[in-house]
């Protein structure tokens, strides 16, 4: 099974991604430069979480522009799974891959700590890991992870089973004190039509190894692995 991590100037979360995966896959991902025009033949793409061109402008939208975006573009559209973490997901939504936009958190504060998400789709590569609704411990460190989109879009987007996860309560309620940047309807995760991208705010990459404090999100992987090798 072969996986790429596209590294843009800023990415920080790309060794992390690389170590997570390289542990549970048996294999390491490529590194592929955000100069580089073309990816690797991989089953799996990730765009890690980090400060791609200092978060100037808005976070992602230079990364969005980068050469290599075309081919994830085009990989995306012919069924590569493709994993946006954070300024991951931020990317994925400058370039339209997947609908609405991160905007600041509500708080107008950076958050680092620990959320729980509750796994509202367990169709999709990235969470056929876990059962329908199991509340799963991530940490999260992200200044704009504000999920915004216009009620119809929402409205769709929920209709046709795309919020993969949902900040919550170790309950599994969508209370607003889980919600922790102001994110609307509490959605962490989305997937596109297709079901073979993710973005997601929340690092699982950080919660795998006791070491951790956790190894909650060590099931995303094992899920991903499972789907790939299946392919
Ligand atoms: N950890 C990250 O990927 C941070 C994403 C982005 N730079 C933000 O602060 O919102």
């Amino acid at each position: 099974m072969k996986s790429a991590v596209i590294v843009f100037p800023g990415s920080n979360r790309e060794r992390d991604m690389v170590t997570a995966l390289h542990s549970v896959f048996g294999s390491a991902p490529e590194l592929v430069w955000h100069g580089d025009s073309t990816l690797p033949d991989v089953d799996l793409v990730v765009l890690p979480g980090g400060f791609s061109y200092g978060d100037y402008l808005r976070c992602g939208a230079i990364a969005a522009r980068s050469p290599v975006i075309a081919d994830v573009v085009r990989k995306a559209k012919a069924g590569t799974r493709v994993l946006g973490v954070c300024n991951g997901f931020q990317i994925l939504t400058e370039i339209g891959l997947l609908p609405g936009a991160l905007m600041r958190n509500a708080s107008l504060r950076f958050v680092c700590q620990l959320v729980n998400l509750r796994i509202d789709n367990n169709e999709s590569a990235f969470t056929r890991g876990y059962r329908l609704h199991d509340v799963v411990r991530c940490p999260v460190a992200h200044g704009d992870g504000n999920y915004f989109a216009d009620e119809a879009t929402l409205d769709r987007l929920e209709g046709e089973g795309r919020v993969a996860l949902r900040y919550c309560d170790e309950r599994g309620e969508l209370t607003a004190d889980a919600n922790p940047n102001g994110s609307q309807r509490n959605i962490a995760g989305i997937l596109n039509e297709n079901g073979n991208v993710l973005g997601l705010m929340p690092h699982p990459e950080n919660f795998i190894e006791p070491l951790h404090g956790g190894t909650d999100c060590r099931r995303f992987f094992e899920g991903m692995a499972e789907t790939l090798e299946a392919v």
